[in-house]
């Protein structure tokens, strides 16, 4: 959620968005929508979004940006100032790089209207204090925040660039240079923030070819850990990156054509209703991470990760070191082994053989196996069939206990002080660091859900005898408790 706080300037917002409008409208081939408006939704911690005037219909175009207009390397005057190669720095430093060009031209930037519709400060995990993450307790999105890797990117393959152009780069804050700590700090602080807009308002942009749809929102961890095979280059795409996004509600779509990318309706929108983007079927902590805020109506989509760590440690095993553990060895060579497992939170007809991870089951399968059995396996180099009888369920129950204890709060105390943040009449928007706690404490409740969901699973199928303690870890009677997802 965006408010006052997260813009530069919170007083001359209306001008600014109108100073927006304007200037989109104003390049050749841009074509807006008369039914849509580009709206303040301040007051609902949305920042701004696109609301329709009158009713549109399902298939109407609501805008379409020419390709040359977007924020992207390709439209840059930067690649021609350089002697080195910027699309060579793959897609997010190279659009980072760009956009930090063009932020420091200020007015003389083709796109500044553009940066001054867009926010300044961020309520992305990469800008938590340590206080603020700890609300997070153990969820494992505070492994994936990857500062720490974006400062290196940051610093090896843009701070070089940016010191060595001072004339592409004009120092800022005052600053005689980009050079020493404080020059360094202020890079730092610029380039992530040109990072986080990146991740939460670019779009991945196909090559001019027709017809297919793209939201941009390829989903990895981190900013600039991309899946680099898939190289698609990033763009900021004006306009269509102001729709705020919806899980149920989303009813628009981007078509990225040959000379134009056109948002399109995709459900007949009624006058005054918001017009959203999706972003996808992601679980709460990632939207914190990649977007900075939670709703409530993704939380279907909650996950808990528990770690290969914590499952050896519930296994008695002294560490998870693959050298010096032969069945982590096993399933390293065959290629089954991870380092968290992700579980989803239980729909009202999943069963645990379609919401467990098949590596999971494998791996609990491994750990339990006699060291008879576990000989057997090794000696051909083949992992076990996955089973998950009493053995399984029992490690997967301890692991899930400990993961639990390592929040340091129950989900029972957890909803008694979300409850406390919220008495009857407080506002729904709250600001800095009370809207941090409220967002980590909703996802890591939802966290705790799943825990307990899949610890009740676990139990009813003891209580049901549907499980049954096997000798040999491959009893043909309970075909029930097989896991079918390997
Ligand atoms: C693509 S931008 C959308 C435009 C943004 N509202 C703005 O004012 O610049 C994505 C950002 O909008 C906010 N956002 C998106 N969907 C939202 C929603 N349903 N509710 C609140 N904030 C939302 C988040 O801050 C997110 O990082």
């Amino acid at each position: 959620m965006s408010s006052s706080t997260h813009f530069s300037d919170p007083s001359s917002f209306q001008q600014q968005s109108n100073g927006f409008v304007s200037w989109l409208e104003s390049n050749p081939g841009v074509k807006v929508n008369p039914k849509i408006i580009l709206a303040d939704l301040r007051s609902t911690g949305a920042g701004r979004g696109v609301v329709a005037r009158t009713n549109i219909s399902e298939g109407e175009e609501l805008f379409s940006i020419p390709r040359s207009l977007i924020l992207a390397v390709q439209n840059s005057d930067l690649k021609s100032l350089l002697p080195q190669d910027v699309e060579a720095l793959g897609p997010w430093l190279s659009l980072m790089l760009v956009m930090l060009y063009e932020y420091l031209r200020g007015e003389q930037s083709r796109w500044a209207p553009y940066f001054r519709v867009l926010p300044t400060n961020f309520d992305t995990l990469m800008f938590w204090s340590e206080a603020e993450l700890n609300q997070l307790q153990a969820s494992a999105i505070v492994g994936k925040i990857g500062k720490q890797g974006a400062d290196e990117s940051i610093l090896e393959s843009i701070a070089p660039i940016v010191k060595a152009n001072p004339a592409l780069f004009p120092p800022v804050n005052g600053l005689t240079s980009f050079d020493g700590d404080a020059g360094t700090a202020t890079l730092l602080e610029l380039a992530h923030t040109m990072g986080s807009l990146i991740m939460a308002y670019a779009f991945d942009i196909e090559k001019g070819e027709d017809d297919d749809d793209g939201e941009g929102d390829d989903d990895n961890e981190s900013y600039m850990t991309d899946d680099e095979d898939e190289q698609l280059s990033k763009g900021m795409v004006p306009l269509a990156d102001l729709l705020n996004a919806d899980a149920d509600r989303n009813n628009a779509r981007l078509f990225q054509e040959e000379e134009f990318l056109v948002m399109k309706a995709i459900k007949p929108i009624q006058e005054g209703e918001e017009i959203f983007n999706d972003y996808g079927e992601i679980p709460r902590a990632d939207l914190l991470r990649r977007y900075g805020y939670v709703t409530d109506n993704y939380g279907v989509y909650d996950v808990v990760e528990l770690s290969l760590k914590d499952i050896c440690q519930s296994a008695g095993l002294s560490n998870n070191d693959i050298e010096s553990q032969p069945r982590l060895q096993l399933l390293e060579e065959n290629d089954l082994l991870d380092d968290g497992y992700v579980i989803p939170r239980p729909t009202a007809n999943a069963t645990l053989e379609t919401i467990l991870p098949a590596e999971l089951v494998v791996l609990l399968t491994t750990l339990t196996q006699s060291p008879e059995e576990f000989e057997q396996r090794r000696s051909k180099n083949k992992p076990p069939k996955p089973s998950m009888d009493a053995n399984q369920a029992g490690l997967l129950y301890k692991t899930l206990q400990s993961k639990q204890a390592q929040y340091g709060t129950s989900l029972n105390e957890d909803i008694n002080i979300l409850t406390g943040l919220l008495p009857p009449n407080a506002p729904q928007a709250l600001e800095g660091s009370a809207r941090r706690h409220k967002m980590a404490l909703q996802v890591r409740l939802g966290e705790k859900e799943v825990l307990r969901d899949v610890q009740t699973m676990l139990e009813s199928l003891v209580a049901n005898g549907s499980l049954k303690r096997s000798a040999n870890g491959d009893d043909h009677d309970s075909r029930q408790s097989k896991s079918a997802r390997v």
